[in-house]
């Protein structure tokens, strides 16, 4: 879908993207880094609006620097700006959008009511675009981006501005954009978690450098550790602790796992194998408390970042950047 071949993007004071090479292929890819990362500035060169300063790039095949027009023709593009005209409703823009994309009057009119439809926008469609929600807004910047049905699309930041009940919607419809349309996406955010949900490849960028290119799974691939909620009983009113107390006798360390998304009465401990599991069980039945969960963890595409070493020196913004990613990511599973 995309392929990038040393390409630079220099500007007099600063380095945005620096010989970045890589290829995305078919599905949902997420595009992260800190702001200022360059992830905009990549997204400009893909639709040929801005030249490369060096290397070369191609989108469906076509080359960046010749094709910019036919590459904007199978491409949408939702910006990461505010850039709605505020006095035409959402109906009339993207049908003019959609005009503007090649379709005739009447097809525009009915993909503009088909994908309106779709990203959730009902009887407000009719009304001026200056009176909507951050949220509306953002729907509104995504059909335009999918009227003209392209194979491809850019969405620089969707969920910029969105209170998480909203970026949650938002990141279930850009997923549908692929299952339900096979539409392939390039997404951009700061946020790593929200990613991690969404696509199944990333791409890692900081100070216009490639950090990491890999599928979600690679990233988020289990650990050793396994995490086990256990109830309270009259018997045993701190089930946990009797728990952890169980399998010290047992020489088997554990650790307090309730700053973990999600987590409350949760313990973690490293599996040596099956019989760490059998241990739990019979324990946990002996003493008489619930078993609510037993499960090996994941890594989470954040601490990917904050455990491993680089190459490189990390920039202080990176790891700052990490920091925020690991919060946020916390945040989102306490949600
Ligand atoms: N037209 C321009 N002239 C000069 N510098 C620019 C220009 N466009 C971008 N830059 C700089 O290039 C770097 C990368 O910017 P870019 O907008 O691509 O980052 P980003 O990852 O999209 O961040 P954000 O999410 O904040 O938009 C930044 O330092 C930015 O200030």
């Amino acid at each position: 879908m995309i392929a990038t071949e040393s390409l630079s993007k220099r500007f007099p004071r600063v380095t945005a993207l620096d010989r970045l090479s890589m290829d995305i292929g078919p599905g949902v890819t997420g595009l992260v880094g800190a702001n200022g990362a360059g992830k905009s500035t990549l997204i400009k060169i893909l639709l040929g609006l801005s030249p490369a300063t060096e290397g070369r790039a191609s989108v469906l095949g076509l080359d960046v620097a010749t094709s910019g027009g036919e590459i904007r023709e199978r491409v949408g593009y939702m910006p990461e700006h505010d850039c709605l005209p505020p006095d035409v409703s959402a109906t009339e823009f993207v049908v003019h959008m959609a005009r503007m994309s090649g379709l005739p009057p009447t097809a525009a009119r009915e993909r503009t009511a088909d994908t309106l439809r779709h990203v959730g926008l009902y009887e407000e469609r009719y009304r001026p675009i200056g009176g909507y929600s951050t949220g509306m807004k953002q729907r509104v910047k995504l059909a335009q981006a999918l009227v003209h049905d392209p194979q491809l699309v850019f969405l620089d930041e969707p969920t910029n501005g969105l209170d998480p009940v909203g970026r949650d919607e938002m990141l279930g419809l850009i997923r549908r954009v692929h299952t339900d349309f096979g539409i392939s996406v390039l997404v951009t955010s700061h946020l790593l978690g929200e990613l991690e949900r969404t696509c199944d490849h990333v791409v890692v960028i900081d100070g216009g450098k490639l950090l990491r290119s890999s599928s979600t799974t690679d990233f988020t691939q289990t650990t050793t550790t396994l995490a086990v909620e256990v109830t309270d009983t009259d018997a045993h009113p701190d089930g946990t602790r009797a728990l952890r107390d169980a399998l010290q006798g047992h020489g088997i360390d554990t650790e307090a796992g309730g700053e973990l998304p999600g987590a409350g009465h949760t313990i973690l401990l490293t599996a040596e194998g099956e019989e760490t599991y059998d241990l739990v069980r019979d324990l946990v039945a002996d003493l008489g408390i619930g078993l609510v969960r037993m499960e090996q963890r994941r890594h989470h595409i954040a601490e990917v970042f904050k455990d491993e070493p680089q190459e490189e020196p990390v920039s202080e913004r990176a790891a700052a950047w990490a920091a925020t990613a690991a919060t946020a990511q916390q945040k989102g599973g306490e949600r």
